[in-house]
């Protein structure tokens, strides 16, 4: 008997029929996101379940007494409850390595669109702003050989400091969890204190998990620490950050700007003080929103599922739960 799944995002068909070959499925494909109480009514009968964006937690999985697998077409599984999980033997798989060229090049287009004012210039020319003898109010900062600190070395983290190394003769500082000494030999980073990286560097990039550690890693004292002159991305999640903090940071001049695809609440409402200011470069959470990126992840989630399903253990199980795929 193939094992019954549910697909909670619209996935593309040829991977859908990889799953169906492998698997009875039901699945919601309308553009808008499933409704909650839809949702809970379909996992009942559910042992693998493959979805984006979802909140899984004690409620769905007490909804959901066969499920064995959820497979998340996401690298990031902060909306796994990971303690209830656990307690149900549910394993968790996510889509690590396909999507890291793809964000590190999004967290480059943010650093260059905020030094060099590249979207707030964009409306400038557009609104028929541009005149003759425009000088120094359409000047920006340079990037290149400036002073980039990573806060997360991990796997997009690697490919952002190689694009800022190799790529613009920067300088790279980074602060983890752990050092990395492989990474340091490999691209000629430096390991630095947190305090270090946030008083030296001209451009901050947040790419740590979203975690009970790392929940507002930065807020008012980490902003008081930086140059006033540095511009601040995150590309990890709106909750690693305090937004009012960095509403202040920005309003008050305290840092020179901000690159933001993640915010605490997605979509950001209209009048969120954010958007009001001209220093501050928005895009909707698209890190990894590529053709070819989404679809290699929506290949490896469906891969994940299936192996798992299977006991296979060279899926992709989350770090925190993966021994219960061994045991
Ligand atoms: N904006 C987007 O669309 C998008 C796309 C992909 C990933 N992300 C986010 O980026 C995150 C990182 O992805 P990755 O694949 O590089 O993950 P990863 O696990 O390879 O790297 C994360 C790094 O952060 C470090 N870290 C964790 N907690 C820390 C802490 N408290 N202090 C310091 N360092 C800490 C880890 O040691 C690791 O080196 C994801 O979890 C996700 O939240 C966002």
């Amino acid at each position: 008997m193939k094992p019954n799944v549910f697909i909670a995002n619209p996935i593309p068909a040829d991977i859908e029929a990889y799953i169906g070959q492998h698997c009875q499925y039901r699945k919601w494909d309308r553009s808008e996101p499933i409704p909650r109480g839809k949702l809970l009514e379909e996992v009942r009968d559910a042992e693998g379940l493959l979805l984006h964006g979802l909140k899984v937690d004690e409620e769905l999985l007490a909804h959901a007494p066969h499920l064995r697998v959820i497979s998340t077409i996401s690298v990031g599984y902060n909306n796994f409850d990971i303690g209830a999980m656990r307690k149900r033997k549910v394993l968790g798989t996510h889509t690590p390595y396909v999507l890291d060229d793809t964000v590190a090049d999004l967290v480059f287009a943010l650093i260059l669109s905020s030094a060099r004012r590249i979207a707030e210039l964009d409306r400038y020319v557009k609104e028929g702003k541009w005149k003759k003898g425009d000088n120094e109010n359409l000047f920006g900062i340079d990037v290149h050989h400036r002073t980039l600190g990573i806060i997360g070395m991990g796997r997009i983290g690697e490919k952002v400091a190689k694009r800022a190394k190799l790529g613009f003769d920067m300088e790279v500082l980074y602060y983890n969890r752990r050092q990395k000494p492989e990474i340091e030999e490999r691209l000629g980073v430096t390991y630095v204190s947190l305090e270090t990286l946030l008083r030296q560097s001209d451009f901050i990039v947040l790419l740590t998990p979203l975690t009970p550690q790392t929940v507002q890693l930065i807020g008012d004292d980490q902003f008081q620490l930086m140059k006033e002159e540095a511009i601040f991305i995150n590309a990890s999640r709106g909750q690693t950050v305090d937004e009012q903090a960095l509403v202040r940071a920005l309003q008050s001049g305290r840092i020179r700007g901000a690159g933001l695809d993640v915010f605490q609440q997605e979509p950001i409402p209209p009048d969120h003080p954010l958007l009001a200011l001209p220093n501050v470069v928005t895009v909707p959470h698209i890190g990894s929103a590529t053709h070819q990126t989404r679809r290699d992840m929506a290949r490896v989630a469906a891969e994940n599922l299936v192996k798992a399903l299977q006991g296979d253990s060279s899926c992709y199980v989350v770090p925190e739960l993966k021994d219960l795929i061994l045991s």
